[in-house]
């Protein structure tokens, strides 16, 4: 049995930060940083069946074009997703009265499409571009508390990144869904993204304080590592995606992140309108759902 204070559920038998009961769990579930981005996605909807908030994480379940969707806004940074993905898991692979894990044969995977901002690192993905997370290379500390398992091409880039910004810790290197992306992310900009821990600093951004290294994004933006499967390099920067495709290997679920392209740090631009690019985002992945 799972004791109490590990599976926090609350007084009407819902998990302790979604707040969110087994019922209102759909098999596709679109996670969005931006809590006010939820009714942005449900306003597509033909029907809402449950609308609830707890603390960041808002929640809008429902229908589009007949199939049933939860909608969840998961707040910044990887310490969140480490809470909206061992809960969503435990809200479908635990039995709440029994407190146990269900059997194999019973567990669910589910199928978790992020819907985030993002900042490109390289000049060719310009604003307003969709880019579909291949790789996502996390530079937060979040995987090393789990029994996280790299293949070797995965290592061998963490190993590379971590020489070439003289980093004292190994970054994580995980590939996200190949189905969902090729499902979703048809047409997008195939990209590698880097999940950092924090806006600032760790995406090179300077306003008042130095950075420690001044050559940090040109570091990035020179990356290539080349193996039999291409050359790969990084795309862009945001502060989950890492998280997702590692606790999503880890727990077995089929997990993508689509990005919004809202700045470019190679040009020092910011998007003009960049609701219009969340909303090109939201249209073009719930017609392909
Ligand atoms: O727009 P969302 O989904 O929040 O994603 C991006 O925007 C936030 C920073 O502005 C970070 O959460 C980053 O990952
Ligand atoms: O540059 C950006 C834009 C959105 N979100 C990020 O994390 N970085």
């Amino acid at each position: 049995m799972i004791p109490a204070s590990e599976l926090i559920l609350n007084p009407d038998g819902s998990v302790y930060h979604l707040n969110l009961l087994p019922d209102h769990i759909s098999d596709t579930i679109l996670t969005v940083g931006d809590p006010g981005r939820v009714a942005q996605v449900s306003r597509h909807f033909d029907s809402i069946e449950f609308e609830g908030t707890h603390r960041e994480f808002v929640t809008h379940v429902g229908y589009y074009r007949g199939k049933r969707l939860t909608v969840l806004s998961t707040g910044m940074g990887t310490d969140n997703i480490d809470i909206v993905m061992n809960e969503l898991d435990a809200l479908v692979n635990i039995d709440f009265l029994a407190r146990t894990v269900r059997p194999e044969e019973e567990r669910m995977s589910l199928r978790i499409i992020r819907l985030g901002t993002s900042g490109s690192l390289q000049a060719e993905v310009p604003i307003g571009a969709l880019l579909a997370t291949e790789h996502a290379v996390g530079l937060d500390s979040l995987a090393q508390f789990y029994p996280l398992m790299e293949t070797g091409l995965e290592t061998q880039i963490a190993t590379e990144l971590q020489q070439t910004l003289a980093l004292p810790f190994a970054p994580y290197v995980v590939r996200g869904s190949d189905l969902l992306r090729e499902q979703i992310g048809a047409g997008m900009v195939m990209g590698n993204t880097l999940t950092c821990p924090g806006f600032y600093g760790p995406q090179g951004r300077s306003l008042r304080l130095p950075l420690r290294q001044p050559d940090y994004i040109a570091r990035l933006q020179n990356f290539r590592h080349h193996s039999g499967e291409g050359e790969f390099r990084l795309s862009n920067f945001e502060m989950e995606t890492a998280g997702y495709y590692a606790l999503g290997r880890l727990l077995g679920h089929e997990v993508l992140s689509v990005n919004a392209i809202v700045a470019n740090r190679a040009t020092g631009e910011f998007a003009e309108n960049s609701s219009a690019v969340v909303d090109a985002m939201i249209e073009r992945t719930l017609q392909r759902l």
